[in-house]
């Protein structure tokens, strides 16, 4: 198994060129957050923000339009249940489930709305109610996953005990590629980001295991802040199998820095460090 290295997330986070625009950083779409859970959607978006996102656009029940904009003036908030798969249809890269609840309608709506010009990326509620409602993902070009232990129990059947066997994860996540594209000349099987103490990343036919961070992580929010690290640096970098292993690199690094000074590091901490963790990655 590969590791998750230093090397590997500077090879992606170089400097970027004088000659650019917020367009060339990518629109990114964070579909998260019902009435319950706006703090999910605020993660996501300040993750992606702090990452340097072109664009970020936040659909979301309504009742968290004033606490995101409050923390958050860069990124726009629309309403999910208004006219959604225009939003989609206008993103780079969507992010969907943080915090989503049993938003159904939501979900749906968006896998509609995808094409197979745009990632797409797959977190919390979003993935229990795949494994809920026997959901199939859309054909989008990039496809990214990020569950956690039990999500991943739900969506794929493997059970937690039996998920440190690599051979059954990927065969569980074969089955999870987009039906419209399930033969072997056009095989869109997803990224996998499957989260733990000891997360490992799941690529086409490697594995990749994370060896930074630690249990100062063990906190609520601590994945929402990592997909909207993802959905940042897929909007940014290519390819983005890359983009994905650097900002969870990224993700657990700065976590660990970090925990030298606190027992506890929170999810938004996280986030504030991540410009300036990118900044010294680019130099080396
Ligand atoms: N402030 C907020 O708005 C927050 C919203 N959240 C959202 O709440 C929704 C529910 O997510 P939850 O994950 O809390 O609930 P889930 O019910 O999906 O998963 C939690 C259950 O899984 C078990 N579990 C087993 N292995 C685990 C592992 N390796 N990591 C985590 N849990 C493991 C836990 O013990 C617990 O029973 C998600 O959409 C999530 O994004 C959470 O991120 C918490 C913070
Ligand atoms: N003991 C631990 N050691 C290292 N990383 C951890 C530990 N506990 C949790 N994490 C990390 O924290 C994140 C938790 O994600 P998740 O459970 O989805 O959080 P939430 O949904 O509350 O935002 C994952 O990236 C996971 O790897
Ligand atoms: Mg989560």
């Amino acid at each position: 198994m590969k590791k998750i290295s230093k090397t590997i997330a500077a090879s992606v986070v170089r400097p970027r060129p004088a000659h650019s625009h917020k367009g060339n950083y990518g629109r990114v779409l964070i579909i998260a957050g019902n009435h319950q859970f706006g703090g999910a959607a605020i993660m996501n978006a300040q993750a992606a923000v702090q990452s340097g996102a072109g664009l970020v656009t936040v659909a979301t029940d309504l009742t968290n339009k004033t606490a995101i904009h409050a923390r958050l003036p860069e990124a726009m908030v629309v309403n999910y249940r208004d006219n959604l798969a225009a939003y989609v249809k206008k993103a780079d890269v969507i992010l969907i489930g943080s915090g989503l609840g049993d938003e159904r309608d939501v979900l749906e709506t968006c896998f509609s709305a995808i094409s197979s010009e745009q990632t797409l990326i797959v977190d919390g509620s979003a993935l229990s109610m795949m494994a809920a409602f026997d959901l199939a993902l859309p054909d989008a070009s990039q496809l990214v996953l990020t569950p956690h232990q039990m999500e991943w129990q739900r969506l794929s059947g493997v059970a937690i005990a039996e998920q440190v066997n690599q051979e059954t994860n990927q065969a569980a996540l074969q089955r999870l590629a987009p039906t419209e594209s399930n033969t072997s000349a056009n095989n869109k099987t997803p990224a996998l980001v499957l989260k733990s103490e000891a997360t490992q990343v799941y690529l086409k036919d490697d594995v990749y295991q994370l060896t930074v961070g630690g249990p100062y992580q063990a906190t609520g929010g601590m994945g929402d802040t990592l997909a909207g690290m993802i959905a940042g640096f897929a909007a940014q970098f290519a390819p983005t199998s890359s983009a994905v292993l650097a900002a969870v690199y990224c993700h657990s690094a700065i976590a660990e820095e970090l925990s030298q000074k606190a027992y506890v590091t929170l999810p938004s901490k996280i986030a504030e460090k991540i410009p300036a963790y990118m900044k010294k990655l680019s130099e080396e």
